[in-house]
């Protein structure tokens, strides 16, 4: 007889497959059994919350601690399960306290591995950068600063003519109020005090992001200074002057002839003196201020190797004399050992871009032009993007006493500045760093073209060594792209011709000539076009785009306010070089985009944590 087992489904009998082939039907037991249950359902018993019980009632142990069953009902953990490190063999215990090597129980990665291990930048606490961005936040204007009227005047109709609105940036809200010396924040202290000089030398260090305002962060409040000082100086000259009167009345002698004026007294004996690496800085700063001299009514002179010795010497020397002194250390390092006493009426000395000038190359002199300077010095201002750890400890060592005045974003590369990278080894550069480097050029150009943009495209490429700046831009002119090299061996003034054309004032000039039809740009250029013949010109031009090849010691503190693309030839050696490369796009709220190029010797961990840092707008320390 065939037996049929419903089993599995409890609506299947097996009677309709019997039916089918005519067979004798008998219901299985188990099959009987489901029948006679149905319509019952498995229901959970209604004990079930207290446990299971731990015996049977045969009195055995109901379940083994080895039994599948052993954890089902429970309604706590056994003793057993639970964690406690004694539970635990000595072995395991071993194996915990090392450090997990296996994929799954990896610890989670420091995010800035690899730039912490370059460790170059030094720390600004959480706590810090959040007290100072309460801080600054009292501060809406420029009126608000005890300047002098005529100063705050200037700000508008000179330093930044042209500006719709105009307030103070972080650094400015937290250095004027500070270097004016206001002591709760507000106002100056008022009467006689103001006047007295003021014996001890006080130094700070103004440190801020690139491109947001730290040149006037410092410039406003020492030309505030030198126009008080001038009133003092000649309340005292009417004073001295009045008392020789009063000296030769009582002598008698009224009618004696006076010594001759030294009119030449203040020629080369400046109040303030404000050094720069290069002479394209001293010519960015020097603009800046001689434009406030309109209105201010103050002497300044700039000086740098750019300038003849005669210029040097009469801009220095003229007998109406100087104020403010613009220079590069190392001629005025030249200057005081001729003349020292150039150095012996400074009350401001302002040691700009700090990072370098306190480098070790620069190091030594600028030292000495502050050790000469001391004496006469009120204040001593240090001013950077970047506070590198032999910044900081020169610092602690030498000037204990700095107030250091950092900005929240300080060491942070803004969000608004994009960072993409270039693999140049893959096709079609395969290791190519100069072909990869031209089509990345092209296509910016060709974007630009695409999207119908006038305004002519300025692109700055960075290389790491200087050498490197003259043949690259050669490379590129041979694939039809102008470039230039900006290097110390090519010629002066094409350099800042070549340099003006890169800063804000000069962009505004019309490139091309209206009545040229876009048509004649050739976008129709790839990356196999340019490698074809990489020894032949290109007979195609990049045509509204201009490029400059450079090192970013050359380019640091650089205005180039217009400027949106950066490509970064090299993987910069450190962060503090990319905050500066990174730097000279994205100046005051504007969008940029940089573009780095990455081969199989590169740090690729070093430019993904870069990348990932400015993504989240942290500081890359
Ligand atoms: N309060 C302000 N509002 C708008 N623009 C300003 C303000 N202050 C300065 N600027 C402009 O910002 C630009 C950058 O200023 P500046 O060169 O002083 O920056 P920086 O902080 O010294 O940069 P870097 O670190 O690269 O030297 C200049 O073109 C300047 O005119």
């Amino acid at each position: 007889m065939l037996r049929l087992s419903s089993s599995r489904c409890p609506h299947w009998d097996g009677s309709a497959l019997a039916r089918a082939f005519n067979l004798p039907w008998q219901p299985s037991r188990t099959a009987a059994t489901l029948q006679k249950r149905r319509p019952s359902r498995m229901v959970l018993s209604e004990r079930v919350a207290q446990g299971a019980p731990k015996t049977a009632p045969t009195g055995k142990p109901r379940r083994t601690r080895n039994s599948p069953f052993a954890g089902m009902n429970t309604t706590e953990v056994p003793k057993s399960l639970q964690f406690s490190k004694s539970n635990l063999s000595s072995a395991e215990r071993r194996r915990q306290s090392k450090p997990r090597v296996g994929k799954k129980d990896e610890k989670p990665k420091d995010p800035m591995r690899a730039l912490k291990m370059q460790r170059r930048l030094a720390n600004v606490s959480y706590e810090k950068r959040t007290r100072v961005k309460q801080e600054i936040m009292d501060w809406d204007s420029f009126d608000e600063f005890d300047l002098l009227p005529v100063i705050k005047e200037s700000i508008e109709t000179q330093a930044l003519a042209g500006l719709a609105e105009v307030s103070p940036t972080p650094i400015q809200r937290l250095a004027i109020p500070t270097l004016l010396e206001m002591p709760d924040g507000k106002r100056r202290k008022k009467g006689k005090a103001m006047m007295e000089p003021n014996k001890e030398m006080k130094q700070f260090l103004l440190a801020a992001e690139t491109g947001s305002g730290k040149t006037l962060a410092y410039v406003l409040p020492i030309l505030d200074a030198i126009k008080r000082a001038e009133v003092v100086d000649a309340r005292e000259e009417a004073i001295q002057a009045a008392e020789a009167e009063e000296r030769k009345r009582a002598r008698g002698q009224l009618y004696e002839l006076d010594s001759p004026v030294d009119e030449h007294s203040k020629a080369g004996r400046p109040r303030a003196i404000i050094l720069l690496p290069t002479s394209e800085l001293v010519a960015q700063v020097g603009a800046l201020i001689k434009s406030l001299a309109h209105s201010v009514k103050f002497r300044s002179a700039m000086i740098s190797a750019a300038f003849s010795g005669t210029v040097i010497r009469n801009r220095l020397f003229a007998p109406s004399g100087v104020d403010i002194v613009i220079a590069t250390p190392h001629l005025i390092s030249s200057i005081t050992e001729s003349d020292p006493n150039i150095l012996s009426k400074v009350s401001h000395l302002v040691i700009d871009e700090a990072d370098s000038l306190l480098d070790r190359s620069f190091s030594p002199i600028t030292s000495s032009i502050i050790d000469r300077a001391s004496p006469s010095l009120k204040q001593l201002i240090f001013c950077s993007a970047t506070i590198p750890r032999s910044m900081d400890s020169y610092l602690n060592k030498r000037y204990p006493e700095t107030k250091r005045l950092a900005t929240p974003n300080l060491h942070a590369i803004p969000r608004r500045v994009q960072l993409s990278v270039v693999d140049i080894d893959k096709v079609p550069y395969q290791g190519n760093r100069d072909l990869a480097c031209a089509q990345t050029i092209w296509d910016i150009g060709k974007e630009a073209a695409e999207a119908g943009e006038d305004r002519q495209k300025k692109i700055v490429v960075f290389v790491n060594e200087r050498e490197k700046s003259t043949e690259l831009a050669e490379y590129l002119r041979s694939k039809g792209i102008d470039a230039n090299a900006l290097s110390r061996d090519s010629d002066d003034r094409k350099q800042a011709e070549v340099l003006a054309s890169f800063t804000g004032a000069a962009v505004t000039t019309p490139s091309k000539p209206a009545k040229e039809p876009k048509s004649s740009y050739n976008p129709a250029i790839s990356a196999g076009d340019l490698a074809e013949s990489p020894f032949k010109p290109t007979p195609r031009k990049l045509e509204n785009t201009k490029v400059l090849v450079m090192t970013d010691i050359g380019s640091r503190g650089i205005d180039t306010l217009l400027l949106k693309h950066v490509i970064l030839y090299d993987v910069p050696h450190t962060s503090i070089d990319f905050i500066h490369r990174l730097g000279r796009v994205g100046r005051m709220g504007r969008r940029g985009r940089g573009i780095v190029l990455v081969g199989k010797h590169d740090r690729k961990d070093v430019v993904k944590e870069i990348r990932e840092g400015m993504f989240k707008g942290q500081a890359l320390i």
